[in-house]
């Protein structure tokens, strides 16, 4: 089974208006709720490929049965922890005439102690992880040493005999933590690794060159995205730049997730490290093309895998 962790899921409140005024009320021409947060997104996508997972967090009051409501409606399953607070809304702004996207994320429910106890102990019990991802902001209440020990425990986890694979797809501190306790996957964009290996990364060389130290502390692959410049992958033996075709681009919102999802589902259809990379783009890529902050579908995602250009930087 694949799990998905989530510790700050969303409802994506997605709103879209003909142009903002600042000086007179905005008419709403068209609103839409989605299920939203990192690894959810996952979920989602992994869904629309057609392999299922199982998508664990926090979730609360009614925005919580909302979200867990539009899963189960989406045959997705679940098993989250209920928390005493109210999962968050954001809210994303759609300016029609522009094509400009406002985002306000909010910070979401402060979690207890006891339930943070609750979902490790999860963790710890998983059944049978063959993979498990985590993603997404650190709700009040977590410290970035939560996800340090998540990702201990899932790496605990065994499945055939095997160890669960561990993605880990978070940013600042909660990452820098992280990166100690070695999670198989890791996918920053480059800004996130820029932070993390502290400098600006702009060129191809640059960004491999960080990406291998990352890998040299343990982290078996490193996947640094860059928006319509693609994806460099990084692991001992091999390294890859795979390149997007240029599209007409409705929505980033979950592209990153998508890539991430795209990568699981070339590996469990056994899949080479080249190929998931081309289809984590293709994943990512196929997200841009919908609306709202909808994500891809299978149709764009088959139709972009032999667009991408594959660049082999390196195989031994
Ligand atoms: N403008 C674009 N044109 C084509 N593909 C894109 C574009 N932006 C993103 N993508 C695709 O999505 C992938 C992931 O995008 P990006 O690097 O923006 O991730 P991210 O910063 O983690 O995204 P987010 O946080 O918005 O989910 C890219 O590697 C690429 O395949
Ligand atoms: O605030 P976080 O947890 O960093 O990101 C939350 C979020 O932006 O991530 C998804 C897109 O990647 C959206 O569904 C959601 O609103």
């Amino acid at each position: 089974m694949i799990y998905t962790i989530t510790l700050n899921p969303a409802i994506d409140r997605t709103m879209w208006v003909e142009r903002i005024r600042d000086d007179e009320p905005n008419r709403i021409v068209r609103e839409e709720n989605y299920a939203g947060g990192k690894s959810i997104d996952v979920s989602k996508v992994l869904k629309n490929l057609g392999v299922e997972s199982t998508a664990l967090g926090f979730i609360g009051g009614f925005a919580g049965m909302e979200l867990e409501g539009r899963l189960l409606n989406e045959g997705i399953g679940t098993d989250f922890i209920r928390v005493s607070g109210e999962t968050r809304t954001n809210i994303i702004i759609h300016e029609i005439s522009t094509g400009r996207q406002l985002s306000f994320y909010a910070k979401g429910p402060d979690i207890r102690p006891h339930e943070l106890v609750m979902l490790i102990e999860q963790i710890e019990g998983l059944r049978d992880p063959e993979i498990v991802t985590i993603g997404g902001s650190l709700p009040p209440g977590l410290s970035p040493a939560v996800y340090r020990r998540i990702v201990t425990e899932a790496k605990k986890c065994e499945h055939n005999g095997c160890k669960a694979k561990v993605f880990l797809d978070v940013d600042g501190l909660s990452l820098r933590s992280s990166i100690e306790a070695a999670p198989d996957v890791i996918k920053p964009n480059i800004y996130e690794l820029s932070e993390l290996v502290g400098r600006e990364l702009r060129e191809i060389d640059e960004v491999l060159a960080a990406a291998r130290e990352i890998n040299r502390k343990g982290v078996e692959v490193v996947l640094v995205s860059m928006g319509p410049r693609g994806i460099v992958l990084v692991s001992a033996h091999e390294e890859y730049h795979a390149i997007p075709p240029q599209v007409k681009v409705e929505n980033t919102v979950g592209a990153g997730d998508s890539s991430v999802a795209g990568f699981i589902y070339g590996m469990v259809n056994g899949k080479s490290l080249a190929e998931c990379l081309i289809y984590a783009v293709a994943a990512g890529t196929a997200t841009t093309l919908t609306e709202g902050t909808a994500l891809a579908n299978m149709e764009d995602f088959e139709r972009l895998i032999p667009q991408i250009t594959l660049r082999t930087l390196k195989t031994s």
